[in-house]
């Protein structure tokens, strides 16, 4: 098994409207891992708690291994490249190249050439003062500084947000080649859906401040299908079917039925002569909202 970049052990942040966690969550080396879920969920507070950027009341996180928070952290957070889900305020008054003068004396492995190849290609104007620029060169801008010292780590925050489509794809393949090296972690929050599949290798759902999951993102859509099925006559124990999620009528006696384990799902229909007329895989968004239904299900009861 390869090692862990990140460890989240138990990890607890209460607020007035809002409890995240416990989390309990492993990201692995050598991966990109997308964390998926709706407005609110605390993707964000996440990311803060793992840069130390805010506490947690209970609980611990390791990054490299070692304790966030416990001490002197400048080793590991040379190590890591952040992209926050807002820009800095307080920056705005810099110029592009002021800041990354700023920002490469933190970083000993700053790397001058990668960082002008990464503006060039996202076409950022380094004249314009950071206050002045688009949301979206902002971002890629903001990008290129969390690239160019060549970080083992990177926590993107929703990168792509006010990103156009042809700077989306600079960065979905900046990304790319970013992994190419084999050892890099690439941990990302997402709403967009071509996003993921695109680049994650594993998803975790968030919602609600709860982890409901960690999933390889190939087996994932694998396994979760919509079943087209004629009942028939007769009833159907939909409860008994393997990964069954939910059942809706879909016209006189069929049925749509979602299941989260469709290899199984389809033998069982088999052996119990339930009729598949149709199956159709889910998407990630689908898949979302099954869970986010069933979550909802869980607090109500
Ligand atoms: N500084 C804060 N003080 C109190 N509550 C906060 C603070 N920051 C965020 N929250 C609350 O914590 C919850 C989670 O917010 P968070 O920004 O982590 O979610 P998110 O999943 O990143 O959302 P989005 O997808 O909208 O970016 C929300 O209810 C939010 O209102």
């Amino acid at each position: 098994m390869e090692p862990m970049v990140i460890e989240v052990r138990g990890v607890l942040q209460k607020r007035k409207h809002f409890q995240l966690g416990p989390i309990d969550l492993q990201i692995p080396q050598g991966y990109v891992t997308a964390i998926v879920g709706p407005n609110g969920s605390g993707k964000s507070s996440l990311f803060r708690l793992m840069l130390d950027l805010a506490k947690p009341d209970a609980g611990e996180i390791e990054l490299f291994g070692e304790r966030v928070g416990s001490g002197d952290d400048t080793m590991m957070k040379q190590r890591i490249g952040y992209v926050p889900e807002q820009a800095i305020d307080v920056e705005d008054s810099l110029r592009a190249d002021q800041k990354a003068a700023f920002i490469s004396q933190w970083y000993p492995s700053w790397d001058l050439n990668r960082y002008q190849e990464l503006l060039r290609r996202f076409e950022v104007d380094t004249s314009l003062k950071l206050g002045r620029m688009s949301k979206g060169m902002r971002r890629k801008f903001d990008l290129a500084i969390a690239m160019a010292h060549n970080p083992d780590l990177l926590l993107l925050d929703e990168p792509s947000s006010g990103l156009d489509p042809i700077a989306w794809k600079t960065m979905i393949d900046a990304i790319h080649r970013y992994m190419e090296r084999g050892d890099r972690t690439v941990l990302m929050a997402s709403h967009i859906i071509d996003e993921v599949k695109r680049l994650a290798d594993y998803i975790v759902f968030i919602v609600h401040g709860r982890v409901l999951g960690m999933y390889e993102k190939d087996a994932l859509l694998e396994s979760w299908y919509s079943f087209y099925i004629d009942t028939g006559e007769g009833a159907v124990n939909w409860k008994a079917m393997p990964g069954y999620r939910s059942a809706e009528p879909n016209g006189g006696s069929m049925y749509k039925v979602i299941t989260s384990e469709a290899l199984e799902a389809e033998r069982w229909c088999t052996a119990s002569g339930v009729h598949i007329t149709g199956k159709q895989k889910l998407e990630l968004d689908d898949i979302l909202t099954a869970l986010i239904e069933q979550e909802r299900l869980r607090i109500r009861s």
